[in-house]
Protein backbone atom coordinates (compact mmCIF):
# COMPACT_ATOMS: atom_id res chain seq x y z
CA UNK A 1 0.00 0.00 0.00
CA UNK A 2 2.76 2.09 0.73
CA UNK A 3 4.92 1.40 -2.39
CA UNK A 4 1.50 2.27 -3.99
CA UNK A 5 1.42 5.61 -3.04
CA UNK A 6 4.89 6.47 -2.88
CA UNK A 7 4.70 5.42 -7.07
CA UNK A 8 1.39 7.09 -7.88
CA UNK A 9 3.39 10.51 -6.62
CA UNK A 10 6.25 10.13 -8.19
CA UNK A 11 5.03 9.35 -11.36
CA UNK A 12 2.57 12.56 -11.53
CA UNK A 13 5.61 14.56 -10.82
CA UNK A 14 8.08 13.77 -13.80
CA UNK A 15 4.95 14.27 -16.21
CA UNK A 16 4.50 17.93 -14.19
CA UNK A 17 8.20 18.73 -14.94
CA UNK A 18 7.74 17.68 -18.31
CA UNK A 19 4.70 19.96 -18.38
CA UNK A 20 6.31 22.90 -16.92
CA UNK A 21 9.50 22.49 -19.67
CA UNK A 22 7.07 22.26 -22.40
CA UNK A 23 5.34 25.35 -21.36
CA UNK A 24 8.35 27.57 -20.98
CA UNK A 25 9.69 26.38 -24.06
CA UNK A 26 6.12 27.26 -25.99
CA UNK A 27 6.50 30.53 -23.68
CA UNK A 28 9.91 31.19 -25.01
CA UNK A 29 9.37 30.59 -28.45
CA UNK A 30 6.00 32.06 -28.84
CA UNK A 31 7.54 35.75 -27.12
CA UNK A 32 10.65 35.10 -29.75
CA UNK A 33 8.45 34.63 -32.84
CA UNK A 34 6.31 37.84 -31.72
CA UNK A 35 9.32 39.95 -31.07
CA UNK A 36 10.56 38.81 -34.66
CA UNK A 37 7.52 39.59 -36.40
CA UNK A 38 7.22 43.24 -34.35
CA UNK A 39 10.72 43.87 -35.52
CA UNK A 40 10.46 42.60 -39.12
CA UNK A 41 6.78 43.79 -40.53
CA UNK A 42 6.20 46.85 -38.10
CA UNK A 43 2.94 45.31 -37.03
CA UNK A 44 3.88 46.48 -33.43
CA UNK A 45 5.34 49.29 -32.79
CA UNK A 46 8.29 49.62 -29.79
CA UNK A 47 8.93 52.60 -30.38
CA UNK A 48 5.77 55.03 -31.56
CA UNK A 49 7.81 57.94 -33.19
CA UNK A 50 6.70 58.67 -36.78
CA UNK A 51 10.32 59.08 -38.20
CA UNK A 52 11.51 55.87 -36.60
CA UNK A 53 8.71 54.23 -38.66
CA UNK A 54 9.34 55.46 -41.89
CA UNK A 55 12.87 54.88 -41.91
CA UNK A 56 12.19 51.27 -40.54
CA UNK A 57 9.76 50.91 -43.16
CA UNK A 58 11.89 52.30 -46.02
CA UNK A 59 14.68 49.76 -44.27
CA UNK A 60 12.23 46.69 -44.82
CA UNK A 61 11.28 47.84 -48.16
CA UNK A 62 14.68 47.66 -49.84
CA UNK A 63 15.32 44.18 -48.10
CA UNK A 64 12.64 42.88 -49.93
CA UNK A 65 9.78 42.66 -47.67
CA UNK A 66 7.56 44.76 -50.01
CA UNK A 67 4.45 42.80 -50.19
CA UNK A 68 3.97 42.15 -46.46
CA UNK A 69 4.70 45.65 -45.63
CA UNK A 70 1.57 46.52 -48.16
CA UNK A 71 -0.51 44.82 -45.39
CA UNK A 72 0.84 46.73 -42.31
CA UNK A 73 -1.29 49.81 -41.64
CA UNK A 74 1.85 51.80 -39.65
CA UNK A 75 4.02 51.53 -42.99
CA UNK A 76 0.90 52.30 -45.41
CA UNK A 77 0.18 55.20 -43.04
CA UNK A 78 4.04 56.39 -43.36
CA UNK A 79 4.63 55.46 -47.38
CA UNK A 80 1.11 57.23 -47.61
CA UNK A 81 1.99 60.64 -45.40
CA UNK A 82 5.69 60.66 -46.91
CA UNK A 83 3.95 61.32 -50.97
CA UNK A 84 1.66 63.16 -49.99
CA UNK A 85 4.60 65.62 -47.94
CA UNK A 86 6.45 64.97 -51.66
CA UNK A 87 3.54 66.00 -53.46
CA UNK A 88 2.39 69.16 -51.80
CA UNK A 89 5.85 70.72 -50.18
CA UNK A 90 7.33 71.40 -53.93
CA UNK A 91 4.16 73.44 -54.93
CA UNK A 92 3.59 75.16 -51.80
CA UNK A 93 7.30 76.06 -51.50
CA UNK A 94 7.52 78.03 -54.45
CA UNK A 95 3.99 79.45 -53.96
CA UNK A 96 5.28 80.77 -50.75
CA UNK A 97 8.58 81.55 -52.14
CA UNK A 98 7.02 83.56 -55.60
CA UNK A 99 4.91 85.67 -52.71
CA UNK A 100 7.35 86.33 -50.63
CA UNK A 101 9.30 87.24 -53.59
CA UNK A 102 6.64 90.04 -54.85
CA UNK A 103 7.01 92.03 -51.73
CA UNK A 104 10.67 91.98 -51.77
CA UNK A 105 11.81 89.84 -49.02
CA UNK A 106 14.82 87.76 -49.49
CA UNK A 107 13.59 83.98 -49.11
CA UNK A 108 16.58 81.07 -48.96
CA UNK A 109 15.55 77.58 -50.15
CA UNK A 110 17.04 74.63 -52.22
CA UNK A 111 17.60 75.95 -55.82
CA UNK A 112 16.79 73.34 -58.57
CA UNK A 113 20.32 72.96 -61.01
CA UNK A 114 19.64 75.59 -63.24
CA UNK A 115 18.65 77.79 -60.67
CA UNK A 116 21.02 80.55 -62.03
CA UNK A 117 19.40 80.14 -65.49
CA UNK A 118 15.81 80.24 -64.02
CA UNK A 119 16.27 83.86 -62.74
CA UNK A 120 18.41 85.59 -65.78
CA UNK A 121 15.39 83.83 -68.08
CA UNK A 122 12.87 84.92 -64.80
CA UNK A 123 14.55 88.34 -65.97
CA UNK A 124 14.28 87.83 -69.33
CA UNK A 125 10.63 87.19 -69.52
CA UNK A 126 9.16 89.60 -66.66
CA UNK A 127 5.86 88.42 -65.60
CA UNK A 128 4.44 88.62 -69.15
CA UNK A 129 4.17 84.75 -69.98
CA UNK A 130 3.86 83.15 -66.47
CA UNK A 131 0.44 82.79 -65.13
CA UNK A 132 -0.74 85.38 -62.50
CA UNK A 133 -2.47 82.72 -60.47
CA UNK A 134 -1.73 79.45 -59.21
CA UNK A 135 -4.39 76.89 -57.79
CA UNK A 136 -2.75 74.62 -55.26
CA UNK A 137 -4.30 71.29 -53.66
CA UNK A 138 -3.83 67.87 -53.14
CA UNK A 139 -4.60 65.24 -55.96
CA UNK A 140 -8.30 64.67 -55.33
CA UNK A 141 -9.03 67.43 -53.56
CA UNK A 142 -11.23 69.01 -56.49
CA UNK A 143 -8.66 71.25 -58.14
CA UNK A 144 -10.08 70.71 -61.77
CA UNK A 145 -13.48 71.92 -61.03
CA UNK A 146 -12.19 75.10 -59.30
CA UNK A 147 -10.37 75.58 -62.48
CA UNK A 148 -13.39 74.88 -64.64
CA UNK A 149 -15.29 77.47 -62.42
CA UNK A 150 -12.47 80.51 -62.77
CA UNK A 151 -12.31 79.82 -66.38
CA UNK A 152 -15.72 80.72 -67.04
CA UNK A 153 -14.94 84.39 -66.66
CA UNK A 154 -14.06 85.47 -70.11
CA UNK A 155 -10.44 87.04 -69.33
CA UNK A 156 -9.10 83.93 -67.32
CA UNK A 157 -6.42 82.04 -70.00
CA UNK A 158 -5.70 78.60 -68.78
CA UNK A 159 -4.01 75.78 -70.05
CA UNK A 160 -6.22 72.88 -70.90
CA UNK A 161 -3.79 70.27 -69.56
CA UNK A 162 -1.94 70.50 -66.38
CA UNK A 163 1.79 71.00 -66.68
CA UNK A 164 3.41 69.37 -63.60
CA UNK A 165 5.72 72.25 -63.43
CA UNK A 166 6.38 71.74 -59.36
CA UNK A 167 6.41 68.23 -59.19
CA UNK A 168 7.46 66.61 -62.67
CA UNK A 169 9.08 69.64 -64.74
CA UNK A 170 10.86 71.53 -62.01
CA UNK A 171 14.33 70.73 -63.05
CA UNK A 172 13.30 72.12 -67.09
CA UNK A 173 13.51 75.36 -65.78
CA UNK A 174 11.45 78.51 -65.83
CA UNK A 175 11.90 78.80 -69.79
CA UNK A 176 10.25 75.87 -70.17
CA UNK A 177 7.51 76.87 -67.99
CA UNK A 178 7.01 80.35 -69.12
CA UNK A 179 7.03 78.37 -72.77
CA UNK A 180 4.60 75.80 -71.31
CA UNK A 181 2.26 78.65 -69.76
CA UNK A 182 2.31 80.77 -72.91
CA UNK A 183 1.03 78.59 -74.82
CA UNK A 184 -2.32 78.73 -74.46
CA UNK A 185 -2.40 82.86 -75.19
CA UNK A 186 0.10 81.85 -78.39
CA UNK A 187 -2.72 79.69 -79.71
CA UNK A 188 -5.81 81.91 -78.75
CA UNK A 189 -3.39 84.76 -80.41
CA UNK A 190 -2.69 82.61 -83.81
CA UNK A 191 -6.68 82.28 -84.04
CA UNK A 192 -7.68 85.84 -83.26
CA UNK A 193 -4.87 86.87 -85.94
CA UNK A 194 -6.63 84.24 -88.41
CA UNK A 195 -10.62 85.68 -87.72
CA UNK A 196 -9.45 89.15 -88.31
CA UNK A 197 -7.72 88.23 -91.63
CA UNK A 198 -10.07 86.10 -92.48
CA UNK A 199 -12.84 89.06 -91.55
CA UNK A 200 -11.21 91.51 -93.75
N1 LIG B 1 -17.67 70.47 -55.27
C1 LIG B 1 -17.21 69.23 -55.10
N2 LIG B 1 -17.61 68.51 -54.05
C2 LIG B 1 -17.16 67.27 -53.84
N3 LIG B 1 -16.29 66.63 -54.67
C3 LIG B 1 -15.88 67.31 -55.73
C4 LIG B 1 -16.30 68.63 -56.01
N4 LIG B 1 -15.69 69.02 -57.15
C5 LIG B 1 -14.92 67.99 -57.56
N5 LIG B 1 -15.05 66.97 -56.71
C6 LIG B 1 -14.39 65.66 -56.81
O1 LIG B 1 -12.98 65.86 -56.77
C7 LIG B 1 -12.36 64.81 -57.49
C8 LIG B 1 -11.42 65.38 -58.53
O2 LIG B 1 -10.45 66.19 -57.89
P1 LIG B 1 -9.24 66.77 -58.74
O3 LIG B 1 -9.75 67.60 -59.84
O4 LIG B 1 -8.31 67.45 -57.80
O5 LIG B 1 -8.61 65.45 -59.32
S1 LIG B 1 -7.17 65.24 -59.86
O6 LIG B 1 -6.34 64.83 -58.75
O7 LIG B 1 -6.68 66.45 -60.50
O8 LIG B 1 -7.30 64.16 -60.84
C9 LIG B 1 -13.46 64.04 -58.16
O9 LIG B 1 -13.67 62.90 -57.36
P2 LIG B 1 -13.77 61.44 -58.00
O10 LIG B 1 -14.96 61.47 -58.90
O11 LIG B 1 -13.93 60.53 -56.83
O12 LIG B 1 -12.49 61.21 -58.75
C10 LIG B 1 -14.62 64.98 -58.11
O13 LIG B 1 -15.84 64.29 -58.12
Amino acid sequence: MAYRVLSSRAAPSSSSKFGSRFMFIFTLSLSFTYVCYSVLFCSAPVIPSSRFEERRCARAESAGAKKLLQKSAVCTEANSNRSELKATAAPLRLALNRSSRARGADVTRSKPANASSMSTSAQRYGNKKLPNALIVGVKKGGTRAVLEFIRIHPDVRALGTEPHFFDRNYDKGMDWYSFASGLKLRAEKKKKKKKTKKSR
